[in-house]
């Protein structure tokens, strides 16, 4: 079966983008990881589903998937990804556009500069949020928030900030975000047995009271070079700890994003851009990916 994709990003975090309103989609996790896959498929760091709405009060919906195929709550890159796409496929002209992802429903507004805000929706900060099981863990509390001192094997124990934007996010500050252990304690945080659902593991650096750093090693994914709900976390994280203030710029690998946290209400912004568009042949692809290590016996 043939299906046609856009190729997208937003700051640098990757998305194959599926049409699932005129297309007739199935989207497996077999499927999402041959697509995502980035030797033997198109690659992305996730793959965006758009689809028609069961709630009557979305105009859309969409389903993320990460590149590993679980599927996920919630994605900030992705939505503003979301919004360019359906209006630049002239599947609706509307703006702003209310999309119903699996946490709820969330509002997305294209800005006149190319740019896209995204109101992201309620944060949690209780461990249950998280699925994280903080029995017999030290906390100590930190302004308003609480941190909790996780033991990683071959590491110091992690002082870490806990955030759910419907989806987890495990926040830490570290001196210098070039020499930050992303590679070696991210994945040990982000499959803790701790985190019954696993977790995205943040690494922010304070620039001062309106500017971070932040690396994320992305539940399913791995290091990207931008996460949307993970620099709100941050941003989120800092200023409950008391070292950031309302709007922060968060620098990523792939570019900055602006957080805004005032009065209880999350926003976003930042770009979305279209790479390129094409077709797939899905079952082949999928079947490669199955058979691909030539080595095995
Ligand atoms: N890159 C995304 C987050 C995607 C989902 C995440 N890996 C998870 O498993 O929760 C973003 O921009 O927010």
């Amino acid at each position: 079966m043939i299906w046609n994709f856009v190729k997208m990003h937003g700051a640098g975090n990757d998305f194959v983008v599926l049409d699932g309103v005129r297309q007739n989609i199935d989207l497996t996790p077999e499927r999402a990881r041959a697509l995502a896959d980035r030797h033997f498929g198109i690659g992305a760091d996730q793959i965006l589903l758009v689809d028609t709405p069961l709630h009557p009060e979305a105009d859309f919906r969409y389903r993320i998937f990460n590149a590993d195929g679980s599927e996920v709550e919630h994605c900030g890159n992705g939505a503003r990804c979301f919004v360019r796409f359906v209006h630049e496929q002239g599947l609706s002209r509307r703006n702003p556009l209310r999309a119903e992802i699996k946490s709820g429903i969330i509002t997305l507004d294209s800005t006149g500069n190319g740019d896209v805000s995204v109101e992201m929706g309620q944060t949690r900060f209780e461990p249950q949020a998280l699925a994280f099981d903080v029995q017999g863990l030290q906390s100590t509390p930190c302004a308003d928030d609480t941190l909790w001192a996780l033991p990683l094997p071959g590491h110091n124990d992690v002082q870490l900030s806990l955030v759910a934007i419907s989806n987890p996010h495990a926040v830490q500050l570290v001196d210098d975000i070039q020499t930050a252990p992303v590679g070696t304690a991210g994945p040990l945080i982000e499959s803790h047995p701790r985190f019954a659902q696993r977790v995205n593991a943040g690494f922010m650096q304070v620039l001062d009271r309106h500017t971070i750093k932040l690396r994320v090693y992305e539940r399913g994914a791995g290091e990207t070079l931008a996460c949307g709900t993970g620099a709100c976390a941050a941003a989120v994280a800092g200023i409950r700890r008391g070292l950031l203030d309302s709007p922060v710029l968060v620098h990523t690998r792939g570019g900055p994003l602006a957080i805004t946290w005032a009065d209880n209400l999350l926003h976003m912004s930042g770009p979305a851009v279209t790479v390129f568009a094409g077709s797939v042949d899905i079952d082949t692809l999928t079947e490669q990916l199955t058979t691909k290590d030539f080595l095995q016996p």
